[in-house]
């Protein structure tokens, strides 16, 4: 069946007026070949208008994988004893952090799952200390990636060093979220985006694809991220993992990941946008890059004992998802690296903003 025509819709959002959530939907219900070209094509045009042909790296330190949660999709799930559990001492933590620095990225993203040792109302001090020397050794943004921490730390955060704030809600969809992070509060969640923005931090939000969501949600999702003051949104496919009670759900096609990353570049075009390594590898890169992402995540340096989240190893210890592999396959497509001063200042103009805002 031939979808309906988006070439007006696709032509209101190149005119610069905001989309609503019906059009959303219909854009992330394309199906036909040339509308999806059509799609990616005016998310490209977008890019290119707020970006050029430049994209930022994020270097990825997944530093504690304990997790007292139990999220359904997620191989690191309190109950799957097939994890590979590990803590990076500080030494570890810095060196990995200094090596990814020298290696080119822009910022740090310090990750963890939310291990029992931290997140716990009187340890919270050794998560601000480790953003500290880490703040301290490297010259270099800092993205914290703690899991749902309470109000009073985000202005700790900050002072800490932290600029960002990434904390995904998977979904929109009350009822699925609680299938999905199972004794987790929906609000609480949520709210760690905007806890984020009321103390000054930039936040990023992010929804899975392919974990029993409708295109409505995803469309509800999309359009929910406006309202959150958000400067950086994401799209991930799930991968299913062993011995989690979703391993044997079969995930969505990687297009379907593509559409949602070119839609969220239409309805948000000054965002920054991920094209994770962390779901196909390099292997994912040009694509991603060609919906519309302009930023590079999951950047693991090699033989460091280090862990991805989706794709827990693969590209990692061939040093397939570091900084000089993916310079040849930006070089391929003529793409550049931005450089330092770029994401720092495009950053810094967004923290003053927030300043401003909040002084008004
Ligand atoms: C591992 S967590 C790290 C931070 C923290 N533990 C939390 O949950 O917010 C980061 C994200 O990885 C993504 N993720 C986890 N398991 C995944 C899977 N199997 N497939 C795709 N994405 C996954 C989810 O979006 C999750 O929010
Ligand atoms: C999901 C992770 C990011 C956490 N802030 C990382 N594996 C990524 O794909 O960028
Ligand atoms: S997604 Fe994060 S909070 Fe959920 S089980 Fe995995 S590491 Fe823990």
């Amino acid at each position: 069946m031939k979808d309906a025509d988006i070439t007006p819709i696709l032509q209101k959002s190149l005119d610069g007026q905001d989309l609503t959530v019906t059009e959303i939907e219909a854009l992330l219900a394309a199906e036909d070949q040339n509308s999806v070209a059509r799609l990616f094509e005016a998310a490209r045009t977008v890019k290119t208008q707020y970006f050029g042909n430049k994209v930022f790296l994020y270097g990825f330190v997944y530093f504690s994988t304990h997790c007292r949660n139990n999220c359904s999709f997620c191989f690191y799930r309190s109950s799957n004893t097939d994890s590979v559990r590990y803590r990076k001492t500080d030494d570890e933590i810095l060196e990995l952090a200094t090596s990814l620095e020298d290696s080119g990225v822009h910022v740090i993203d310090l990750t963890m799952g939310e291990d029992p040792l931290i997140h716990n109302d009187n340890h919270y001090n050794r998560l601000t200390d480790l953003v500290k020397m880490v703040n301290n050794a490297v010259d270099i943004p800092l993205m914290v990636s703690p899991g749902a921490i309470p109000e009073r730390l985000f202005p700790v955060l900050m002072e800490n060093g932290a600029d960002w704030i990434a904390c995904y809600q998977e979904t929109h969809n009350m009822e699925l979220f609680k299938k999905l992070r199972p004794d987790q509060d929906y609000e609480f969640r949520l709210n760690q985006k905007k806890w984020a923005d009321k103390y000054g931090l930039l936040a990023e939000e992010g929804i899975m694809i392919g974990v029993g969501e409708s295109v409505k949600d995803r469309a509800d999702s999309i359009d929910t991220m406006r309202g959150l003051n958000v400067n950086q949104v994401r799209a991930m496919s799930f991968v299913p993992q062993e011995n989690t009670p979703m391993s044997v759900n079969s995930p969505s096609p990687f297009i379907e990941e593509l559409k949602a990353i070119a839609v969220m570049r239409l309805v948000h075009p000054k965002n920054l946008i991920p094209a994770s390594l962390d779901v196909e590898g390099v292997a994912g890169l040009k694509t991603r890059l060609a919906a519309g992402a302009n930023v590079i995540t999951s950047i693991i340096p090699p033989r460091k004992g280090l862990a991805g989240v989706a794709q827990h190893e693969l590209d990692i210890d061939d040093g397939g998802r570091s900084v000089e592999q993916i310079e040849a396959i930006l070089d391929d497509i003529n793409v550049k690296i931005a450089d330092k001063y770029e994401y720092i200042n495009l950053i810094e103009s967004w923290k003053n903003s927030k300043k401003a805002g909040v002084s008004l």
